[in-house]
């Protein structure tokens, strides 16, 4: 077995899409539990796979594996050729096979209300019982697999998995059943597993489909590539628009006639709308006062001191990261780069500028990786995606309660990338005019934003701090998610690093 492992599966797991090690050196692979995926004599297997890296951490896989002859069913996803029983044929992943969907299907559909097996079927109340017709491939860019039953819910199978319940699946059941949240693919199933420790693991959640326009990062970027085109076509003269005060609550009423007529109502609308929707889901997700998990808190000094070791943590790690990867970097990026190590020291004390004792507001669970990639356009409304937390963190992290606030930041700095996306990428001119109109409609977006959150969790009475304490946190929160950006981005694609050390250059000279 050691032998599998080590040299066949440390060759397949480092080609996949949802392999997240990639920026680590691995070491070995070894198996950490095995357990069946089965019904009546069809049996196939899943595996938990513990990686470990020579950086001195480990990571868990869930791998589905199943033993076929017939060739043309190993095209994709092969793991081994083997001989079983004197039959030749290969491993390869489950999930390539539909009679494995359709199983996996059928278990949910049959799941007993409640499942005290070691490998957990659930079913919603919301799901009725439709018979297996068809299953596909999600097929879009991922870190997980996705199937699309009947063309009408989507089985999202964890790859990267944890010892705990994936947040993703215990925020879809709590918005779906104790909250009735309409802004969010309704909760219709899951797998979970039990370990040899007794821990929960959630393998799989299955969700309704959500029939879409798109993503709302793709629909931003069309929308700034629309508005940057009419500020050259219009010829306006960024000097004569009104200047607003960054994170002032705006209502359309306090938009200047001379912006509207040049971005448009409708899309001034939708950025209140999509803030709607996001006050929604934080009232949601704070107003549970039984279940320990989602029940709002207070700032205190255990968070203060998680915060700030987490976060000066991650910026050491950052510095790091920047300083190997300054080749990489050039014009403004490198500039922007050595800024960022020459004010160190600023920013450190900006993370450890954190006092819980000036702070009234509630902490909640959080979606806590909000960006526009997230978030699914469908007739004029928004629809919230993954709850799955920030990839980097740890399981435990991702469960702790925050700041809203933090999602409204990590939306902020979604604007922001697509602003920048659109300067850099589809117009030549980076004139100072181009990059004022970007900072400009930036402060008058995220204004607009905050005006309708606002009052919308007020009305709620879901309390997220008086004003000042409000702008602190945010740009606290801004800071933490470009710092961490910077690091994803040096990563996986460094020509995008310039993104987020501009948004620090912004913060840290602000
Ligand atoms: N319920 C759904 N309805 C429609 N599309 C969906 C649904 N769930 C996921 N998707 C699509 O699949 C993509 C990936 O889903 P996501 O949950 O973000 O997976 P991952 O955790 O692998 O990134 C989404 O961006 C969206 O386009
Ligand atoms: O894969 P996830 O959706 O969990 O998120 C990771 O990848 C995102 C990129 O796809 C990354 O988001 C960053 O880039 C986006 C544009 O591609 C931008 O809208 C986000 O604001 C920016 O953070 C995300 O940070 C990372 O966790």
């Amino acid at each position: 077995m050691s032998v599998f492992l080590s040299d066949v599966l440390e060759e397949y797991i480092q080609k996949q899409r949802w392999y997240g090690g990639k920026a680590s050196k691995l070491k070995y692979i070894e198996l950490s539990e095995y357990f069946r995926i089965q019904q009546k004599e069809e049996v196939y297997y899943g595996l938990i796979l513990e990686v470990d890296f020579v950086e001195a951490f480990y990571q868990h896989y869930f791998l589905p594996i199943a033993f076929v002859t017939d060739e043309s069913l190993a095209e994709k996803d092969r793991i081994l050729p083997i001989s079983i029983n004197g039959n030749d044929g290969y491993i390869i992943d489950a999930i390539n096979l539909e009679a494995f969907r359709k199983l996996v299907f059928e278990r949910i559909i049959t799941a007993e209300p409640v499942d005290r097996t070691k490998v957990r079927y659930h079913k919603s109340a919301l799901l009725e019982d439709p018979a297996y017709e068809s299953s596909k491939f999600m097929g879009l860019e991922q870190s997980n697999t996705s199937i699309i039953y009947n063309n009408s819910c989507v089985l999202k199978f964890f790859r990267r998995i944890y010892s705990d319940k994936n947040p993703d699946y215990e925020m879809s059941r709590y918005l779906s059943e104790k909250q009735e949240y309409k802004n969010t693919p309704p909760y219709l199933g899951s797998i979970n597993i039990i370990d040899s420790e007794k821990d929960i693991i959630t393998i799989a959640l299955m969700q309704k489909m959500i029939p879409n326009e798109g993503d709302a990062w793709d629909y931003m970027l069309k929308e700034f590539d629309r508005i940057f085109r009419a500020f050259l076509t219009k010829n306006i003269n960024i000097n004569d628009v009104p200047k607003t005060e960054q994170f002032l609550k705006l209502g359309i009423n306090d938009i200047p006639p001379i912006l509207i007529d040049w971005v448009g109502l409708d899309f001034l609308k939708k950025i209140q709308t999509l803030a709607k929707r996001t006050a929604e889901m934080h009232v949601a997700l704070g107003s549970e006062f039984e279940e320990m998990a989602f029940t709002p808190a207070h700032y205190n000094g255990d968070y203060e001191v998680w915060l700030k070791n987490r976060l000066l943590y991650q910026f050491q790690n950052r510095l790091n990261t920047v300083e190997n990867n300054l080749h990489k970097l050039n014009g403004m990026a490198l500039e922007l780069a050595q800024e960022f190590l020459d004010k160190k020291n600023s920013i450190r004390k900006r993370f450890v500028n954190f006092d819980w004792t000036k702070l009234k507001g509630q902490r909640i669970r959080v979606h806590g990786d909000y960006h526009l990639g997230q978030v699914l356009v469908k007739d004029n409304d928004f629809y919230i995606l993954d709850f799955e937390g920030e990839p980097e963190s740890t399981i435990r992290d991702r469960k702790v309660k925050q700041p809203p606030l933090k999602d409204v930041a990590g939306l902020f700095r979604s604007f922001h990338y697509a602003i920048y996306t659109t300067i850099f990428n589809h117009h030549e001119d980076t004139s100072e005019q181009i990059f004022n109109a970007g900072e400009l409609l930036y402060d008058y977006i995220t204004g607009l934003f905050l005006g309708s959150y606002i009052t919308k969790v007020r009305d709620a009475n879901l309390n997220i701090g008086y004003n000042q304490e409000r702008v602190f946190l945010l740009k606290y929160a801004l800071l933490e998610k470009a710092v961490y950006e910077l690091g994803y981005e040096l990563n996986s694609r460094p020509q995008w690093a310039i993104i987020p050390l501009k948004g620090i250059s912004n913060i840290i000279n602000n």
